[in-house]
């Protein structure tokens, strides 16, 4: 028999985002279901951010194989209890273990039960987009969904895809002891600043990491343990073991969205700054909202629509203080514009401050002198940051209450850091924007000579 539910919210999709508006809400008196079709935690738990980090961490320590795959294991056994069902209960949110699918504009369908919600949120997130390369379909291959389950060490891995993905799994796995050649159809780390990108892909280079460019896989060939890709202008690699890396699909196809009126596009689901689908009872959220895929984004996604869900307040979504980190060694982050849009969009308004890590005494002392950060700087306020080097992924976070708050160079450098901290490099940063101002300037030279002389 079917079973009706009433709620006031409905959240499709128990990963970073929707666990996020579930426990917010409902601990903010809202009564709540919460639909996970297959593991609480999501895609950043179970399959991306968790163990690619706890990977790279074991990978860059020295651990073989069977020690770095037990670290990963570890790592995500002791998160999984925040993410599970028994604490989501123990919050008061009905969590029910299947997958939900719309059946009207305000009812879902979950098993046998039917879902009337006051409001819904998709957050369901995306899975490996697997492209049509011709052959691809007939070898094996990984994506982050199998990759750390391998158990067998590969002896050389191909990545097709030098994004985020393409190439933290890469480094991890060279410093595991495994041939690693990424194959990446236009530039790698293609979205950051090049000149910083370009530090992060010598030093992988310099780690042994054959990193292909300009190599648009065309074709797949081969069987376990030999497999060929062959890319556009002829070139062709060969390894044992494949991992395919060329970006998201968003998870839309089990919610048959045309029954609740929601239009999707082609990288999700169409949404307003509000986060609200074309159906106005229905918010999408994180990664399936098609913009920004972080795991931060998700959670920042819930924030917005709580304000407007459960307070009727209005509440916009920003994308403008939005960081981001790619955690190779060194690191590279990134907030804002990069130099070369911060060009487009300003012209001559733009100025660069620049500071390298090796003016900074905690690098000199500690041999992490490879690094810099980038701050660009429109009208005495920053409008974006680069920072390439070690901590890299830890420095971007004073940018980003920066940005978030709309605040001044002149408030970075009035804050005093601590001695020696590597993260004075930003305070540095604001000081070389101020430097010429102050030291090059015939009226500061005027103005403190004509008060020499008058001073007592
Ligand atoms: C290898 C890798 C590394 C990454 N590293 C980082 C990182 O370091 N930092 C970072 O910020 N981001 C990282 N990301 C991105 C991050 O994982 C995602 O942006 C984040 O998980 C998105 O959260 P989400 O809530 O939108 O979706 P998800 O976390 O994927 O959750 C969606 C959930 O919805 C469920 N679901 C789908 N359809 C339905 C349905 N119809 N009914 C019920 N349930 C459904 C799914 O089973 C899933 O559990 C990484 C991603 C990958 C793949
Ligand atoms: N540190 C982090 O925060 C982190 C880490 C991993 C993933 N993520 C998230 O996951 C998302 C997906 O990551 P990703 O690395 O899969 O995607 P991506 O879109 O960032 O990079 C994919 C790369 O594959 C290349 N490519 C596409 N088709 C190709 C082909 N046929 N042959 C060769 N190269 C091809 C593209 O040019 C691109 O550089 C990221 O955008 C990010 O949002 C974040």
């Amino acid at each position: 028999m079917v079973k009706r539910i009433i709620v006031d919210v409905c959240v499709i999709g128990g990963g970073s985002g929707g666990l996020s508006v579930a426990s917010g809400a409902v601990q903010m008196g809202a009564s709540v279901v919460l639909l996970e079709g297959h593991k609480m935690g999501g895609d950043c738990l179970n399959y991306g951010c968790v163990p690619s980090k706890a990977l790279l961490h074991a990978a860059k320590s020295g651990m073989g194989w069977d020690d770095a795959h037990a670290h990963v294991r570890q790592t995500i056994a002791t998160i999984e209890p925040h993410d599970s069902v028994e604490r989501f209960d123990g919050l008061g949110v009905r969590v029910i273990q299947d997958y939900g699918r719309f059946i009207s504009p305000t009812e879902v369908e979950v098993g046998d039960d039917v879902i009337e919600a006051r409001r819904f949120v998709i957050a369901t997130g995306s899975s490996p987009f697997v492209p049509p390369i011709p052959g691809l379909d007939k070898v094996p291959y990984l994506t982050n969904e199998t990759l750390f389950d391998l158990e067998e060490q590969p002896k050389h891995l191909l990545i097709i895809g030098g994004g985020p993905i393409g190439m933290e799994m890469a480094q991890a796995h060279r410093r595991l002891g495994s041939k690693v050649t990424v194959i990446e159809g236009a530039k790698a780390l293609g979205k950051d600043d090049p000149e910083l990108a370009a530090q992060v892909l010598d030093v992988l280079r310099g780690e042994g990491i054959a990193i292909e460019e300009e190599a648009l896989a065309a074709e797949v060939r081969g069987k376990v343990g030999a497999i060929e890709v062959e890319v556009k202008d002829g070139r062709v690699f060969t390894g044992t073991h494949l991992l395919v890396a060329v970006g998201r699909k968003a998870n839309t196809e089990k919610l048959n969205l045309k029954a609740a009126g929601i239009e999707p596009t082609r990288a999700g689901i169409k949404v307003d700054d509000s986060l609200r689908t074309t159906n106005r009872k229905v918010y999408a959220i994180g990664d399936v909202a098609g913009g920004l895929q972080f795991t931060h984004v998700a959670g920042y996604h819930a924030g917005v629509i709580i304000r407007s869900m459960l307070f009727g307040l209005p509440s916009k979504q920003r994308t403008d203080h939005i960081p981001w980190a790619t955690y190779t060694s060194p690191e590279l982050a990134q907030i804002g514009l990069t130099e070369a849009e911060a060009r487009e969009k300003h012209g001559d308004g733009l100025e660069v401050a620049r500071f390298d890590f090796a003016g900074n005494d905690r690098a000199i002392a500690t041999q992490q002198t490879d690094g810099r950060i980038k701050v660009m700087v429109v009208k005495g306020r920053p409008v974006g940051v680069s920072i390439v080097g070690p901590g890299a992924g830890e420095m971007i976070n004073l940018w980003a209450l920066a940005l978030a708050n709309n605040l001044k160079m002149s408030q970075i450098a009035a804050m005093v850091a601590p001695y020696p901290t590597m993260a004075e490099v930003s305070k540095r940063a604001a000081g070389a924007y101020f430097s010429p101002r102050l030291f090059d300037n015939p009226w500061v030279k005027r103005i403190v000579g004509l008060v020499q002389r008058v001073l007592p």
